[in-house]
């Protein structure tokens, strides 16, 4: 059985509200509202609750102030209600009580005509079935049922309804009897009903224009049926006449509307009318209620800490730790209910709770911004703010010091380790850097473990990169080495990826690692020479030693590993062999023939001449080298490649260098991870087993790797995910604080005046490496006006989302060496975005530089027309002064400006307000003709004066001025 909150308030006398209120501090979850509900069980609570706060010192105050008298009757009161809610069995057995005066001052017709004609036989049955009813409950309710009413005819009419209504409500059905309430002396009784007016219980609205009730159309006729109002109760109370209000408001809107629902349609009249029975006099006082709230709760809670936490311990401890669970272990209905406490006890006045409550969060302010430290430990990367936090200083002390530095950053900017550590030196504050414990390096430590096992190793084939300028023959080598013709089939004739290849030699075999010569390539270059054992340096004999030819000795030096240069194009004539060996050994490469360690072999690759005596060198190099690595080890490798086949998804190009990669192992490959699914050699063979020094394409990575990374064998599935994972992540982190890390100031005025004009990109290519080359170059681009702007770049064809980016972003898209996909090519169509197809890098470079010069804006530069001597002056009255001129060289135009020049000075420029021939306007006049000129702004023109005619002209700028 459900009580109503504005039932049972209006029993105990109290404002819905309040006691509304009261429920919530009684742990009861109830809704903020007069029509919720609570169960029996949850009254016993609140009864206990209120029970329990009165019986404190000094939260009863009010119940000093009653009398035993008042004590007792509100126990019974409360005793009745336990009582009523025990069914009409249970008010049936009580009904022996009741004076019979009393049963017919009830207004309510039915109720009272259904006790006086209840036979006696069922009395006493009923009698037995409500057998748990306590005796004292019984006469609890028989005194609930004798109000010490005014005499009866006069009341009948005003009859308090707190008297009524109990009456009224109709049980539902017959429960155990509950225990008796104690008194609840809080609770003023409801025993002196007051005499209502019938403005209380009468719409103001005045006359039959009852209170409106939106109920279905079928209760007009439900009304209807009703039995008439006993004539003993002339005076309806408010239910009743509540409930005849449709009746009368719908014969005010015309006939009666026929009854739609079914006969025994019991609308809940009776329940709402009870909201409108006027608020006895009989109620809490609200100093009452209020001193018993909230402080009353915060003193009671505090001295019994264990059993509930205090509103501060909760404010204090913020929700830390495992999903759905609070710091302190709470669950998440205990956490919700916690949070509902504190939202209740955040409302209301100025009272001593919330004087604590405000208290508290002004201590948290303080504790985040000015507990000073001397000093911190911080784990990176960090933020301003968590800086700030971890340091105890304010915000604003650490933007002030990278202020100073003129470096604008905001709050939630990221701080690198040493802006990190010169905030903290500024600041004076000793700063600890938590190193987090680096994945990668347990993974280096574990594989260089694994590298240390006493594994049988095997000598291998020696890797041999190949490095030189462009153009001076790598891939013709190489080709020739593989008697194949890869060269030819390059666009523009220029390597633009790095590739592996392995030949056989008089039965030994050799790894070669082809790199693009193109400048562009750095990057790659420095790739192949990190992987590798040898490097062939090629020289062309009629070129010499150039500027990559430089940048190659460079990376040979830094891998530490020997050259063996070829000198290439020998075939050509008059070539000079000494100039070559003397450019090399200027950069510190010293032939073995002039007493150095560096074999120079003269080759032609076009003709094939000199390739076997270059083969042998390579062998006998290697073999003293001594190179050997363990078989049977799990297999590692780099991959110096990586595209997306359209058939067989990301392929990885790389090199086994220890171990045996077989198909089926676990692959982690920086952010890329798989089963390997299947393997090719260069030749595009399939094969099951790649050995230490073959290079090996790999298909069944998850995604394209990154050119460089390297490639493990794991055996945890679990783990080679989440180490890619983290990978990708490190990326993402890494890619996004170079976006916005902070500025210089000269970069935040440039940026706000719009100084600088963007050109955003689009960057799709085949492979990681031609991106990275491409983006090396464009970043070469560098002018305080114009600057590129890369928004996306990524391996494989152009898709719909890179034209729907460049679309919003007014992007042009790069598509380099890969092309668009149909739909993404048709929406490129429709959106208007260019998409430029590019085979060879410098047609992209050139291409964004003239992109980018014509973002910029062109200069002016004037250029002299011809120059005119004044011969004599004419001052004309309200015109001004007009120069008499003859054209010395060139022609004065009418739309040009002149400097006017005496005794060699300029004195100033001025536009031509007039030119005239004769006494006619003229467009232009010629060198030796004689005209009239008049000055805008300028009368002060004297004879002997210079005027040079010029105009200007816009020319348009190059990125290098
Ligand atoms: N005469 C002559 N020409 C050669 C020889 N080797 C290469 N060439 C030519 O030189 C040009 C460049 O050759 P590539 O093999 O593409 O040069 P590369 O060093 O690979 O060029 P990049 O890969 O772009 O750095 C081609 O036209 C070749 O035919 C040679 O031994 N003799």
């Amino acid at each position: 059985m459900k009580i109503r909150i504005f039932a049972l308030a209006k029993e105990l006398g109290v404002d819905s509200k309040d006691l509304i209120q009261q429920c919530n501090d009684a742990g009861l979850d109830v809704k903020s509202s007069p029509l919720a509900s609570i169960t029996p069980a949850e009254r016993d609570v609140l009864m206990d609750y209120l029970r329990k706060l009165n019986s404190q010192p000094g939260g009863g105050t009010a119940t000093a102030e009653l009398s035993p008298q008042s004590r007792e009757e509100l126990r019974r009161e409360i005793a009745g209600r336990e009582i009523r809610d025990l069914g009409p069995l249970a008010q049936m057995r009580t009904r022996r009580a009741p004076p019979p005066r009393e049963a017919t001052a009830i207004p309510d017709g039915k109720v009272a005509v259904e006790v006086e004609t209840q036979p006696l036989e069922e009395e006493i049955a009923a009698e037995e079935v409500a057998a748990p009813v306590a005796a004292e409950a019984v006469e609890v309710e028989a005194a609930v049922e004798r109000p010490p009413v005014a005499p009866l005819a006069p009341a009948a009419e005003k009859t308090a309804p707190a008297a009524v209504a109990p009456v009224a409500k109709p049980a539902e059905r017959v429960v155990p009897a509950a225990p008796v309430a104690p008194p609840l002396p809080v609770m003023a009784p409801v025993s002196r009903p007051v005499p209502l007016s019938r403005s209380d219980y009468i719409n103001p609205a005045g006359g039959n224009a009852s209170i409106r009730e939106m109920k279905p159309h079928g209760s007009v006729r439900v009304a209807d049926d009703r039995p008439p109002a006993r004539p003993a109760a002339p005076a309806p109370t408010p239910a009743a006449e509540d409930r005849s209000a449709p009746v009368r408001q719908n014969k005010k809107r015309g006939p009666a509307l026929p009854s739609l629902a079914t006969p025994n349609f019991k609308p809940p009249v009776i329940k709402k009318t009870e909201e409108l029975v006027q608020k006895p006099d009989l109620a809490l006082t609200g100093d009452v209620l209020k001193k018993n709230k909230l402080a009353d709760i915060l003193k009671k809670n505090r001295d019994d800490a264990t059993r509930r936490p205090t509103v501060e311990e909760e404010e204090a401890t913020p929700a830390k730790g495992a999903p759905g669970k609070s710091a302190r272990g709470l669950g998440l209905e205990e956490a919700r209910e916690a949070r509902r406490r504190r939202r209740q006890k955040g409302k209301g006045g100025e009272d001593d709770e919330n004087v604590i409550v405000k208290t508290v969060k002004r201590q948290r302010r303080g504790s985040q911004s000015t507990e000073r430290k001397s000093s911190a430990v911080i784990s990176l990367p960090i933020t301003v703010r968590s800086m700030s936090e971890a340091m105890g200083r304010p915000a604003r002390d650490l933007l002030t010091v990278l202020f100073s530095q003129g470096k604008m950053v905001t709050i939630n900017d990221q701080l690198d380790e040493e802006t990190a550590m010169e905030i903290a030196m500024e600041l004076g504050i000793e700063l600890e850097i938590e190193q987090e414990a680096d994945f990668e390096d347990a993974l280096a430590d574990r594989l260089s473990d694994e590298e240390n096992t006493d594994m049988e190793t095997v000598t291998r084939p020696p890797i041999i990169t190949v490095l030189g300028h462009v153009d001076h023959g790598k891939t013709t080598l190489v080709d020739r080495i593989r008697s194949s013709n890869v060269a030819a089939g390059e666009a523009g004739g220029i390597t633009q990826h790095i590739a592996a290849y392995q030949v056989e030699h008089n039965g030994q075999k050799l790894t070669f690692v082809d790199t693009p010569g193109h400048a562009a390539f750095g990057e790659m270059r420095a790739r192949g020479a990190n992987v590798t054992d040898i490097i062939v340096l090629v020289v062309a004999a009629d070129d010499g030693v150039m500027p990559q030819t430089v940048e190659c000795i460079s990376h040979a030096k830094a891998a530490g590993v020997p050259i063996v240069v070829a000198m290439n194009k020998c075939d050509l004539p008059g070539i000079n062999e000494q100039r070559i060996l003397t450019e090399l050994s200027q950069h510190g490469v010293l032939p073995s023939e002039w007493g150095g360690d560096v074999e120079v072999i003269r080759v032609s690759a076009l003709q094939g001449t000199g390739i076997d005596n270059l083969l042998e060198t390579l062998l006998l190099t290697a073999e003293l080298a001594d190179l050997r690595s363990p078989v049977n080890a799990p297999a590692d490798g780099v991959c110096l490649e990586a595209f997306r086949d359209e058939g067989r998804g990301p392929i990885a190009w790389g090199i086994v260098r220890q171990g045996t990669l077989k198909v089926g192992d676990l692959a982690l490959c920086g952010p890329a991870y798989g089963r390997i699914r299947a393997m090719y050699t260069d030749k595009g063979v399939e094969i099951q087993s790649a050995g230490p020094s073959t290079p090996v394409k790999i298909a069944g990575l998850n995604e394209v790797p990154g050119a460089g990374d390297h490639l493990f064998v794991m055996t945890d599935i679990d783990e080679a995910r989440e180490i890619a994972e983290q990978r990708r992540v490190r990326g993402r982190t890494a890619a996004l604080s170079g976006r916005g890390g902070p500025k210089s100031l000269e970069d935040f005025f440039a940026g706000r005046d719009g100084a600088i004009k963007d050109l955003p990109l689009i960057i799709k290519a085949d492979t990681p490496g031609s991106l990275e080359a491409i983006r090396g170059e464009l970043e070469k681009f560098e002018h305080a006006e114009v600057r590129i702007k890369i928004l996306h770049m990524g391996v494989g064809g152009v898709n719909e989302s890179d034209v729907y980016l460049a679309a919003s972003a007014g992007a042009i898209i790069i598509a380099f060496h890969v092309v668009a996909e149909d739909r993404a090519e048709a929406l490129a169509g429709q959106e208007a975005v260019e998409i430029r197809r590019y085979k060879i890098i410098y047609n992209v470079t050139s291409d964004i530089r003239q992109a980018l010069e014509g973002l910029l804006e062109p200069e002016k530069v004037e250029v002299a027309t011809g120059r005119a001597l004044v011969l004599r002056t004419f001052s004309i009255s309200r015109v001004g002064t007009v120069a008499g001129c003859r054209v010395l060289n060139g022609t004065i135009d009418r739309t040009n400006r002149v400097h006017v020049i005496r005794d060699q000075t300029i004195l100033n420029n001025y536009a031509i307000a007039s030119l005239k021939r004769e006494k006619d306007d003229a467009r232009e006049v010629r060198e030796g003709f004689e005209c009239g000129i008049r000055l805008d702004g300028f009368n002060d023109i004297k004879e002997g004066d210079l005027l040079e005619a010029y105009k200007i002209e816009q020319r348009k700028r190059s990125l290098e001025e």
